[in-house]
């Protein structure tokens, strides 16, 4: 049964603290807001040690937390029960599934816990590992045994799945088969909360994108909003005598042209190039790390509107 909740999340003020007072504390997660609506697909990126993997086990009911509020399909996930664990589905960052079962055992095994799962030979066959449903798990590849992990995490039909970092291990063919069946999932009314390091995951699935930074939400928008329109201005860069120039401008056309007439008699301006800055782009500047192709929009030149 669907809910007709329209936040299947809601996080507020989250905090949690690991550690001891001779080793130190670490706050993991430092007063975190999240929410997630129904039926939408949220991607959580952050940098190593951000704390995200810490959040989704919290709202998966696997660790505790030390303060805050949180909301996962209308239970707090600390007292939630079997009917409530029956609505979720989990595939989560470490599995080291070496076990004697074939795949098709196991997926029957998961199923068979569930009130309405979906049919495992279906499920296995949608994860891209038909050929292999006889197969021992301890036999499988890195990506094949992550591809069992999803099926495990969607065979009982959950209203809200989470994937914490599904595609690591996946060649790119598996991870564009993959991404379909997300997408198919979506179109069934499944609710997603993922987590991933790949920004073109994030942005091919992603209704919206939630960036962590030491515990807490720093941005929050859509694949092609987040930052604010200053961050997607876009960046004319130039060789200059040796020195490469950028300037960052609404009116990239009108800085060309002014660059070629203050070009030599052939017109040509060395090193040309107008970019506009990608999600990697904008993510890395949110992140505070430089963007791979040295330009930070925080330290641009910025053109007079
Ligand atoms: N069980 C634990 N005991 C002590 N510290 C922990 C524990 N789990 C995580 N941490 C620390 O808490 C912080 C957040 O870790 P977490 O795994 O939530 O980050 P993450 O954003 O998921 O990182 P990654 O992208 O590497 O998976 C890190 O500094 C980590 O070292």
């Amino acid at each position: 049964m669907q809910t007709s909740d329209p936040l299947a999340v809601r996080v507020r003020g989250l905090r949690k603290r690991y550690g001891n007072a001779r080793a130190g504390y670490k706050d993991a997660v430092a007063g975190l807001d999240l929410d997630v609506a129904t039926g939408e697909i949220v991607a959580v990126l952050g940098p190593n040690g951000a704390g995200k993997t810490t959040t989704v086990e919290i709202l998966e009911g696997f660790r505790d937390r030390d303060d805050g509020e949180v909301s996962v399909l209308g239970d707090d996930p600390r007292h939630a029960g079997r009917a409530w664990r029956a609505r979720i589905g989990v595939v989560m960052q470490d599995s080291r599934d070496m076990s004697e079962l074939t795949v098709l055992e196991k997926v029957r095994a998961a199923a068979a816990s569930y009130p309405d799962p979906r049919d495992p030979a279906e499920v296995i066959a949608a994860v891209g590992l038909a050929e292999k449903a006889r197969a021992r798990t301890r036999g499988l590849s890195g990506g094949q045994r992550r591809r069992l992990d999803v099926a495990l995490g969607i065979v009982g039909r959950p209203e809200l799945l989470f994937l914490d970092e599904p595609t690591t291990g996946f060649d790119p063919q598996a991870r564009r088969s993959f991404w379909d069946l997300v997408t198919s999932l979506r179109d069934d009314g499944t609710t997603i909360l993922l987590t991933t390091h790949y920004l073109d995951e994030a942005a091919q699935l992603a209704d919206r994108v939630v960036v962590v930074r030491d515990g807490v939400v720093v941005a929050s928008g859509t694949p092609e909003t987040l930052g604010g329109p200053e961050a997607r201005t876009p960046v004319v860069a130039w060789d200059d005598g040796g020195v490469r120039r950028t300037v960052r401008t609404d009116r990239p056309t009108a800085a060309v042209a002014r660059l070629i007439a203050a070009a030599g008699p052939d017109g040509e301006v060395p090193g040309l190039a107008v970019t506009r800055p990608t999600l990697e782009d904008v993510y890395l500047s949110l992140i505070g790390e430089a963007p791979v192709d040295g330009i930070n929009i925080d330290n641009q030149s910025r053109e007079a509107a």
